[in-house]
């Protein structure tokens, strides 16, 4: 008697768990290929992880239903790279697999697209009518993203008519044009300067190896422009690279930039794709179409089969670390996929992570140094300002507002950066005390000027704001603190023939707002920018010469043990805005702790020295990335409930070689009406530490926990509030 051939099968769901089945005689199965399963009464859509495994005893089995396609939707590199990272995360590899699938192949779509049109422009001009805005419009949008469909298009506001009278005028042509690396001879590549030849002959030679290389280029020093001659020196024309960033909204002009050099083998990644631009680049990266794939995060995980280089900008960005659900870091794969698939990859930054640094230093990655700016730039000069006895106009002082004065009456751009958005973090009544807290959070609520509203940033709570306390009705009732409308607002008092532009997440909501201010900032004439984090980030504007920091306290007594990290690699970058063209560039930043001795280090502008510094402190506390950190994060609707269940893993989790912190509850300890608490668990060990996850999970998965009770696991994690 034969014995029947059983597949195990992952499913979509959050189970720590796997499904078997029989294998129909007709089927050949392949590891990470997708199949349909009955599943009570539904058929869901599966992925085959295992074959031939032994059935469980007395169990009968269901009978796997088809394939979705013959070929495995997950080639090897990338299911090994998955399962990897599901046991890394302590993340159900279900869910782990399914996120390298697109939105259309989790639902069990074909692998294939459906019919829309692409275009490319057949003209390097549109020669039109003055006055037919529209269409020079759509040619230019053709232009800028060659091969875009007619349902990009569509989305983007142009309709179908006008599409084709382009075509009728012969100024665009349809069809799924091949990738191919055209050439770009109307933009000649700048030549290197001598610091970025030196930093380029040290780049990884082979790309049929693994490397991992940190590429420390202070801002402004041209690691772009790197990226780009290494990829154009190194990769063949059949070969797939990958360059992920933090944000590719936030900055067209990097996008823009490769585009030139590699036109239509670019091709993008990111949350606002919809489903069909998903599957369309999804497919290219299966088929293993040469595409130069720039991507946000999850493009990490995709199904690539010949990549042969990585790249990770700005790869000190919190932003690369999922916060929810399967929580990984976008960079940490990338370097464990670099490994698997044998190539190198680079790491680059002007304020590298001190999980890199360290490294670094450690000899795991060769370190490229990269110290002056590229072109005629200088790196900009930093001045701390005490506050203290200051008197202050909404948070500005007087020197700061001469300083954008002076840079105004030059025809010069400043650039003013708050870490905060609203108007102001507080409404305090000066009678009777009273602060307008979030009625389902433990946080107090942000006063939006602008709608008169009172909005909680940790949850969607939002309330009209009073004129008057609501507790003692008193008039005395006022905003306290600074938020980017209020310096919006002075500014605008003392400037008033300045534009004012503010970039924060309530000024660049509607789609394409960005890409309007950047436009407008990009002509150089002279304004103010007014912003928060969003304007810190790569952001390369020749006219902005002085940039002002509003407040640079916050990080320096936080709990979070990244937070002097983070503050630091905030600021620097910031600065790094200013100075970038041809004239120099000046940082004014206001503190209350001049004397602080990050402070002082952050304005001899050496990142170096301030990272050995954090790293000693790292070290002396066995603070990653001395040691493996881990968080179980419980939540509950009693913080009662939260640490009782954490109190159950202390003594579980309890064992040689590991630290053990908590439970306590978090800093904000109730946030949506849902009471948080955390138990950190750190070790020497990596492995161990991994193994005794492992049990918690399993023990969790199976006990009997109340049913608004949930758990997760963060490992690595950014945050230890
Ligand atoms: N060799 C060069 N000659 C002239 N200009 C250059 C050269 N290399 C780069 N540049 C210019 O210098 C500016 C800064 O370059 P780039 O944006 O690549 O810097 P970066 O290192 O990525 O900066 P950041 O980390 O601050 O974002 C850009 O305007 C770029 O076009
Ligand atoms: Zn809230």
């Amino acid at each position: 008697m034969t014995r029947p051939a059983i597949a195990r099968i992952a499913l979509n769901r959050p189970l720590r768990r796997l499904f078997d089945y029989l294998i129909p005689d007709s089927l050949e199965l392949a590891p990470g290929q997708r199949v349909t399963v009955p599943f009570g009464r539904q058929t869901l859509t599966g992925l085959v992880v295992e074959i031939g495994v032994e059935p469980p005893p007395g169990v009968n089995l269901k009978a796997i239903k088809g394939t979705l396609e013959a070929w495995p939707a997950l080639p090897d590199n990338t299911f090994n790279l998955l399962t990897w990272a599901s046991d890394y995360y302590q993340h159900p590899l279900g869910e782990c697999l399914f996120t390298a699938l697109p939105p259309a192949l989790r639902r069990g779509r074909p692998a294939q697209e459906k019919a829309d049109e692409s275009w490319h422009p057949a003209a390097t001009e549109a020669v039109l009518p003055a006055n037919a805005h529209r269409q020079v419009a759509l040619f230019n949008a053709i232009k800028e993203s060659p091969g875009i469909s007619s349902s990009a298009l569509v989305k983007s506001g142009f309709s179908r008519a006008q599409i084709r009278n382009l075509q009728q005028k012969d100024l665009i042509t349809e069809g799924a044009k091949a990738i191919t690396a055209p050439a770009t001879k109307d933009l000649p590549a700048p030549t290197l300067s001598a610091a970025q030849q030196a930093a380029s002959a040290q780049m990884p030679e082979h790309t049929h190896e693994f490397s991992a290389t940190l590429l420390y280029g202070i801002t402004g020093s041209g690691k772009t422009e790197l990226y780009l001659h290494y990829l154009k020196k190194h990769l063949n024309a059949n070969e797939q690279a990958l360059v992920l960033v933090p944000e590719i909204n936030l900055t067209p002009q990097t996008l823009a930039r490769f585009r030139r050099y590699f036109g239509n083998r670019i091709q993008v990644w990111h949350s606002a794709l919809n489903d069909g631009e998903r599957l369309s680049t999804w497919l290219k990266i299966r088929n293993g179409e040469p595409v130069i794939l720039i991507g946000t995060r999850s493009a990490v995980l995709l199904p690539f089969s010949h990549l042969r280089t990585i790249i990770v900008d700005e790869e000190h960005d919190s932003s690369y670390k999922q916060g929810e659900g399967f929580r990984y870091s976008g960079r940490d794969v990338a370097v464990y996929r670099a490994h698997l698939n044998r190539c190198p990859v680079i790491l680059g930054s002007a304020t590298p992570s001190l999980e890199s640094w360290h490294n670094a230093q450690q000899g795991k990655y060769q370190l490229i140094r990269l110290e002056e700016r590229a072109g005629n730039a200088k790196p900009p000069q930093l001045e701390l300002l005490d506050i203290r006895s200051r008197p202050l106009e909404a948070g500005l002082s007087r020197p700061t507002l001469n300083s954008i004065k002076e840079t105004l009456a030059r025809g010069e751009q400043a650039l003013v950066f708050v870490n905060r958005r609203g108007f102001a973090p507080v409404m305090m009544c000066f009678d009777c005390g009273h602060l307008e807290e979030c009625p389902r959070c433990d946080t107090r609520l942000t006063y939006h000027r602008r709608d008169h509203a009172m909005r909680c940033h940790h949850c969607d709570f939002q309330m009209a704001a009073s004129h008057t306390c609501p507790k003692c009705q008193s008039e005395n009732y006022k905003p306290v603190g600074q938020g980017t409308e209020r310096t919006e607002d002075t500014l605008a008092e003392q400037f008033p023939d300045t534009p004012i532009v503010r970039v924060d997440r309530d000024s660049t909501q509607r789609k394409g707002s960005i890409q309007a201010i950047l436009k407008r900032v990009n002509t150089g004439e002279p304004c103010i920018l007014v912003g928060t984090q969003m304007l810190a980030k790569g952001h390369d504007f020749p006219n902005v010469t002085l940039v002002c920091v509003v407040n640079a306290d916050g990080g320096l007594f936080s709990v979070d043990f990244r937070a002097p990290e983070q503050m630091i690699q905030t600021l620097l970058q910031v600065s790094g805005r200013a100075g970038r063209g041809d004239k120099p560039g000046k940082v004014l930043i206001q503190t209350c702790h001049s004397d602080h001795p990050l402070l002082t280090n952050l304005c001899q502008g050496n990142y170096a020295a301030i990272a050995d510094q954090l790293l000693a402190e790292r070290e002396t506390g066995a603070l990653p990335p001395y040691r493996a950190m881990a968080i179980v994060r419980a939540e509950a609707e009693t913080m009662q409930n939260s640490l009782q269940l954490l109190d159950t893993l202390k003594p579980m989790a309890q064992s040689p070689g590991i630290e053990i912190w908590g439970p306590l509850p978090a800093v904000i300890a109730r946030k949506a009406d849902r009471h948080r608490a955390q138990l950190i668990l750190c070790s020497d060990s990596r492995g161990h530490l991994n193994r005794v996850l492992t049990q918690l999970c399993q023990y969790l998965d199976q006990a009997r926990l109340s049913s608004s009770t949930r758990w997760v696991v963060d490992v690595d994690p950014q945050e230890t509030g």
